[in-house]
């Protein structure tokens, strides 16, 4: 008999009867179980509850588990695991989370095998599917001291090892988001006496579509860990014993609940794990709308103990008020998530030959050179061969024999590096995929035409994600360069105000980048030349508030920081929710966050109308320059017309010129948007006309920061709303109005004088 149910001889009080009361053993040859699914990424969940089974004494087991080609566990002992997780003080048996893609195939097969003169055994097994994006595909995760390593797509299996709530309490299966996780309290892993402060809230949580509500349940993100009154004199420290010589992502959850830090900039840290830098200035206010709203971050670092050979060590999660940042010395974490990641289909053992410099691993690496890898091995250092570098080899070959000189080939150093490790961190699609979902590129599923391009709507991910695929024209002037750019920053830099790239294709000589699809367009096609109905003010400042912040992170952005190079309205666009993501990074400057603070030299490119002129006069782009175009938008939020309009009266045709005379002769509220005609509070209008024209100003250097144009917007909205509320008020007082309240209400319908 290959195998057999038995019932465990005793059960502890603590360990529920399902499934754990019965167990199925296998004794000597494999036994496997077939699962048919869908295809998509499935949670396998095995339980494990070491017992005396039919006269089988707990050490008895000894078996390795696999499935669908992973080996997962190699000699495993539930008996040793739980005598380890006794001793944290934990439970009497284990659950092993594992999570796998399960192709074409449709099955999860799931195989046990005993060792030499051992059984296996196994209580229960659990499949639960997970949205598409959860875990595999989904954020572009950062390489904590390395700029590039393995990527989760649907060859990765990952084991789940910690799942922590920190500051709160067991979260238990039922009360997960549907997926039946479970969350440890965190109080067994963090180090030391210092164990911070738990502030907790019961505010309901915003979710987003970058974090949607099936990320992490409400309890994670109503509790914290914060670091209190002694926040400069320690680290906030997390230690998680892990397996040496494996790599491992770590999901950070984020979520502001401490009323004081409602600003972006209020609280910044830095993050480390193994006392590495994984991020320096971590403002998560600032990674989404604000307070209320979760975020999380996904970090990806090599584990590895060469100098000792330690089967397991510490990983440490350790945190730090940034002393730069004086505001409120703090730092906070809601949850984490750790996942060991599959190395050669083998998440069960060491595996020791794997250099964590050397990615991908030298069993998979290409040895043939051939005359073009000999020169990128010169340049880039090991490198993934794929068809994008075959591209950039192209390109520079084309370069060198065109310009004549071998020293060309230096200056592209940077394209080499940059662009290997945008492979790792995209995904990648083929030309037959994108045909797939755009019906051969069929004109029927074009929902937009740009400088690039065509733009088509698709889905993808059995229909699960909807996406814009922007194709470069052969015929369009832009090319390469803008591809690349585009990609460059788009891989490295993530934020809520950001249009998220999804990945892209370079096969067959297509150039071709998928994004996020965002539902409502750009804000140009909302604002005039529409049939669209009209946005509300309120519905206005919040999206320049948006695209203001989303500037902000792109100008402060540490090593990664940008200037975009083209702000229009055409360019920012809108979700489903009426998110502002800012888009079309081609023109875009990438530099580190010191070269900002001085000008990069460039040609002039831009849009028509929304160039600064400074920049024009001396052909350096500034921050301040975005600054600029940012003003203009502002124009266009406000009045609803084109920037430049051929056939209006001279004074009128630029929009920027117009709105300096209105508004240095105070009468802005002539020009606004008829549609807008008694909607904005007179004293939000001021403070909005100000801002404008303080972006505006003909010299960079007295307009403001992005930062300060953003809680200078935040602040017009507050007047915004305060008059709104006042306006509510007296619309509810019964009885005769006061003269003072007929007054207040009449100029708030009739707008004002500036
Ligand atoms: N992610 C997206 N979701 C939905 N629609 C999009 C998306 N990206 C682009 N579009 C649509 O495609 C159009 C063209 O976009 P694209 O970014 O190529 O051009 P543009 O910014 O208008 O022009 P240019 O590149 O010349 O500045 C947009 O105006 C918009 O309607």
């Amino acid at each position: 008999m290959v195998s057999f149910s038995s019932i465990s001889d005793y059960l502890e009080p603590s360990v529920p009867v399902t499934p754990y009361v019965t167990a199925r053993i296998f004794n000597s040859s494999s036994f496997t179980y077939t699962f048919p699914v869908s295809k998509g990424p499935k949670f396998l969940r095995l339980h494990f509850y070491p017992a005396t089974y039919s006269n089988l004494k707990p050490h008895q087991f000894l078996f390795s588990v696999s499935s669908n080609d992973y080996n997962l566990l190699t000699n495993f002992s539930a008996f040793l695991t739980v005598s380890y997780i006794k001793m944290m003080g934990t439970d009497a048996r284990v659950v092993k989370e594992f999570l796998i893609y399960v192709k074409d195939t449709q099955t999860l097969n799931v195989t046990f095998t005993p060792s030499p003169n051992s059984y296996a055994f196994i209580n229960g097994i659990e499949v639960v599917s997970m949205p598409e994006n959860m875990y595999f595909n989904s954020k572009i995760p950062k390489y904590v001291n390395r700029d590039r390593g393995p990527i989760i797509d649907n060859d990765i299996a990952l084991e789940n090892m910690y799942r922590l709530n920190m500051g709160g309490r067991y979260v238990s299966s039922n009360e997960d988001t549907g997926m039946y996780r479970s969350w440890d309290a965190d109080y067994n892993y963090i180090l030391g006496a210092e164990m911070g402060v738990v502030p907790a809230c019961n505010n309901p949580i915003l979710y987003t579509t970058q974090t949607p509500n099936y990320t992490a349940p409400e309890l994670v993100y109503h509790t914290q860990r914060s670091m209190g009154k002694l926040a400069d004199k320690y680290n906030l420290t997390w230690i998680l014993p892990v397996d040496s010589g494996f790599y491992y992502m770590l999901r950070l959850h984020f979520c502001n609940i401490i009323p004081q830090y409602s600003k972006s900039g209020a609280v910044v840290f830095t993050i480390f794990i193994n006392n590495q830098i994984a991020e320096k200035e971590a403002d998560p206010f600032n990674w989404t709308q604000g307070s209320g709203y979760p975020v999380f971050q996904d970090y990806i670092m090599f584990v590895h103990d060469s100098v000792e050979k330690r089967v397991k060590q510490d990983l440490w999660i350790e945190m730090h008020p940034n002393p730069h940042y004086e505001k409120y010395s703090d730092a906070y974490l809601n949850g984490v998530e750790v996942f060991k990641l599959s190395m050669d289909k083998n998440l069960a053992s060491r595996n020791p030959e794997v250099d964590p410099v050397d990615w991908p691993p030298t069993g998979k690496r290409k040895n043939k050179k051939t005359p073009y890898a000999m020169i990128i091995g010169g340049i880039g250092g090991a490198f993934v061969w794929s068809s994008i570098i075959g591209l950039i080899v192209f390109w520079i070959r084309r370069r060198v024999k065109h310009d004549g000189a071998a020293n060309h080939i230096s200056s592209y150093d940077l394209a080499y590096r940059e662009l290997e490790s945008i492979i790792d961190r995209c995904r990648h699609f083929s030309v037959t995929e994108l045909k797939a979902v755009t019906c051969e590129f069929n004109d029927k599923f074009v929902i937009g035409t740009g400088g690039f391009g065509k733009v088509y709507k698709g889905c993808m991910d059995n229909a699960t994600t909807t996406v814009a695929i922007k194709r470069l024209d052969s015929t369009s002037k832009q090319g390469f360069q803008e591809f690349h750019t585009e990609l460059k920053i788009l891989s490295k830099l993530q934020h809520i105000n950001l249009v998220s790239l999804i990945g892209y294709c370079d096969d067959e000589g297509e150039m071709i980048l998928v994004y996020d699809y965002m539902a409502n367009g750009t804000l140009r096609e909302h604002l005039y030349n529409t049939n669209k109905p009209h946005l509300s003010w309120k519905r206005r400042l919040n999206i320049c508030i948006g695209v203001a912040k989303g500037l902000h992170y792109l100008h402060s952005g540490g090593k990664c920081a940008a200037i975009h190079g083209d702000v229009k309205s055409a360019n920012i666009l809108l979700d489903e929710n009426w998110v502002a993501k800012l888009s079309d990074f081609g023109l875009s400057k990438l530099c580190s966050e010191d070269q900002l603070e001085i000008h990069v030299n460039t040609m002039v490119k831009g849009s028509l109308g929304y160039v600064d002129p400074e920049y024009c006069l001396t052909q350096q782009i500034t921050k301040k320059s975005d600054v600029y175009s940012f003003g203009v938008v502002l124009l266009e939020v406000l009045c609803a017309r084109p920037v430049i309009v051929v056939g209006l009266r001279d004074e009128q045709v630029s929009l920027v010129e117009w709105c300096k005379t209105c508004y240095k002769k105070g009468n802005l509220v002539e020009i606004i948007d008829p549609k807008l005609n008694g909607e904005i509070a007179p004293r939000c209008l001021r403070k909005f006309g100000e801002v404008a024209s303080k972006c505006l100003h003909e010299e960079g250097s007295e307009r403001p920061a992005i930062e300060e144009v953003v809680w200078r917007l935040e602040f017009a909205l507050q007047l915004q709303e305060d008059a709104d509320k006042m306006q509510e008020d007296i619309e509810k007082m019964d009885g005769p109005e006061t003269e003072t309240e007929k007054n207040q209400e009449h100029s708030f319908i009739n707008g004002i004088n500036l």
